[in-house]
């Protein structure tokens, strides 16, 4: 198999790298797929064993060189922020789902998702934290996407019907309004169909200190 990736210059501009993965974004699905096969594994002692002296010297060959900066947050073309880093976003995280949201015509955020078993709380149920984390998510997209990016200040959560892993689900979420700093959106994880198992409000403020000194942002 050929894979073709995004050259070394092209991994801290995801617009230069297009579709085409980078080294990093491949050794983060690895890893994706080594969290969801520790969680379901009955392989015998001895092999754990095995396997973990080989995940450590792995780890050290990471640790060999460290990044010096914090992966950059930008903007795609349709104002969304990208932060490879990112929990729930990050293609170079591994913790990250990965979630890939889009703006709609109506400017409402949208992104395709499936839980998996390592995000489970309940049994055969998805974490309320975890659902938080991406509601909080889709929301601050949603107030970014509408120009006023800011802070989480209040998030409020409706636990409507359990979340399912492992199967196909939606996230969407829309800008409200703004007044001054703080600016308000609302959001949902629904089956395909629309049926809400979540449901969340959110107020999302612009710290001072992004705006100071800047004209007209009070
Ligand atoms: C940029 C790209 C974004 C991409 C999407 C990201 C989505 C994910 C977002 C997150 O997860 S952010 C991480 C979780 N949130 C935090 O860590 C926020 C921690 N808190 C803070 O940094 C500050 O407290 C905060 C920026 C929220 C407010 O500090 P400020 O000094 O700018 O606000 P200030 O104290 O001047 O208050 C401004 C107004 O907001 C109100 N306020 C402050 N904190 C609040 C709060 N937490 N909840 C509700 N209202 C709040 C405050 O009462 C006041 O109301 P009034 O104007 O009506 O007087």
């Amino acid at each position: 198999m050929t894979i073709e990736l995004a050259s070394a210059g092209d991994t801290e501009d995801p617009a230069a790298a297009g579709d085409r993965p980078s080294a990093l974004d491949l050794l983060t699905q690895q890893v994706r797929d080594l969290v969801d096969a520790v969680v379901l594994t009955g392989v015998p002692q001895d092999e754990l064993v095995e396997i973990t002296a080989e995940l450590a010297a792995l780890t050290d060959r990471l640790r060999a060189l460290r990044r010096t900066s914090r992966h950059p947050l930008a903007f795609d073309p349709e104002g969304v922020p990208r932060h490879a880093g990112n929990a729930v976003t990050g293609s170079a995280n591994p913790y990250a789902l990965p979630l890939v949201s889009r703006v709609t015509s109506d400017g409402t955020i949208r992104a395709e998702l499936s839980f998996r078993q390592i995000h489970e709380g309940p049994p055969t149920s998805v974490h309320g934290g975890v659902s938080a984390m991406v509601l909080d998510q889709v929301l601050g997209q949603a107030v970014a996407v509408a120009g006023g990016a800011g802070m989480t200040g209040t998030l409020t959560l409706r636990y409507v019907r359990r979340v399912p892993y492992g199967e196909p689900l939606v996230a969407t979420a829309e800008y409200l309004r703004t007044e001054g700093r703080k600016s308000w959106a609302e959001g949902r994880i629904a089956l395909p169909d629309g049926t809400p198992l979540v449901e969340a409000t959110g107020l999302f403020i612009t710290p001072r200190l992004w705006t100071e000194g800047t004209a007209g942002s009070q």
